[in-house]
């Protein structure tokens, strides 16, 4: 079967995959596999809007930030996510692919701005769409960004492609005994505490009804298998 399981999904992509092997940074080989599954899945004829995270850079500057006020920290980060999101818009174009930025804070002489009736007219016209600063606002992450512009854009599903395959009953990289489930809801998931998202994210897309797939962003195959309705990592569900 080739049809897709939706028709338009928010697709968060971690930061911190992007450096790859290295200490922090955009790794080349890395960015190019990401965008080669995406163009996979986009040729499918689902709609595309990505959230990218900004952990691989600001991992670099940490050092250096230490002690640093909170929200100044975070306005660092949000700037992050902008520049993950013009290295993978140009990833795209460099494949043939068109893909629009539109940041959630002013900065317009590098990237136009959010504003949703032009993100969904991109979407209609098959453009992806990457969502760059996040909410705008210090004191959130990239997650509770994905939940929020997967529920004004309408999505169907909001799909976290992180560094675990799932969600499990620990953090695993922690837990060697986790186990991980192949769905849960998202009270369960809010009041065990789970931290692969903020209870902020899964908050929002309880109370919008927004299912979130979390699956592995290094395993061959997996946003495919995902877009495609297959059992492929944890479906968090009202
Ligand atoms: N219960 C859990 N199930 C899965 N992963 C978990 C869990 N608790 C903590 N984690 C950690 O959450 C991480 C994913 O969240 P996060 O750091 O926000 O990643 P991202 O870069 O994808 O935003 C995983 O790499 C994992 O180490
Ligand atoms: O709405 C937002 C989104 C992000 N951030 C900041 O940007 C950083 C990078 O995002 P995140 O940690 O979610 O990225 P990832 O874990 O995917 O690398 C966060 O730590 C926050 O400091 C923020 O302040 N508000």
């Amino acid at each position: 079967m080739t049809t897709p399981a939706y028709k338009r999904v928010l697709l968060k992509l971690s930061g911190e995959a992007l450096m790859g092997d290295d200490p922090y940074g955009i790794n080349r080989a890395t960015i190019e596999r990401m965008v080669a599954d995406v163009s996979e899945v986009a040729k499918l004829g689902v709609e595309l809007a990505i959230v990218i995270g900004g952990g691989n850079i600001f991992r670099g500057v940490a050092p250096g930030a230490q002690g640093m006020d909170r929200a100044t920290a975070d306005y660092m980060g949000m700037l992050a996510t902008v520049m993950n999101s013009l290295a993978l818009a140009d990833a795209m174009r460099q494949i043939g692919m068109t893909a629009r930025v539109m940041s959630a804070i002013g900065i317009e002489q590098v990237v136009e701005p959010y504003v949703r009736p032009k993100a969904l007219q991109y979407l209609e016209e098959g453009k992806i769409v990457i969502f760059a600063a996040g909410t705008g606002n210090p004191f959130f992450t990239t997650d509770t960004a994905a939940a929020l512009r997967g529920s004004e854009i309408g999505a169907e599903i909001v799909l976290k492609a992180t560094k675990v395959d799932g969600v499990y009953s620990a953090d695993p990289n922690k837990d060697p005994t986790a186990t991980r489930y192949s769905t849960i809801s998202f009270d369960e998931a809010i009041s065990k505490h789970l931290q692969v998202m903020d209870a902020t994210a899964f908050a929002l897309c309880r109370d919008q009804r927004l299912p979130i797939k979390v699956f592995s962003i290094v395993k061959p195959g997996a946003l495919k298998s995902v877009v495609m309705g297959e059992d492929e990592g944890t479906l968090v569900h009202v």
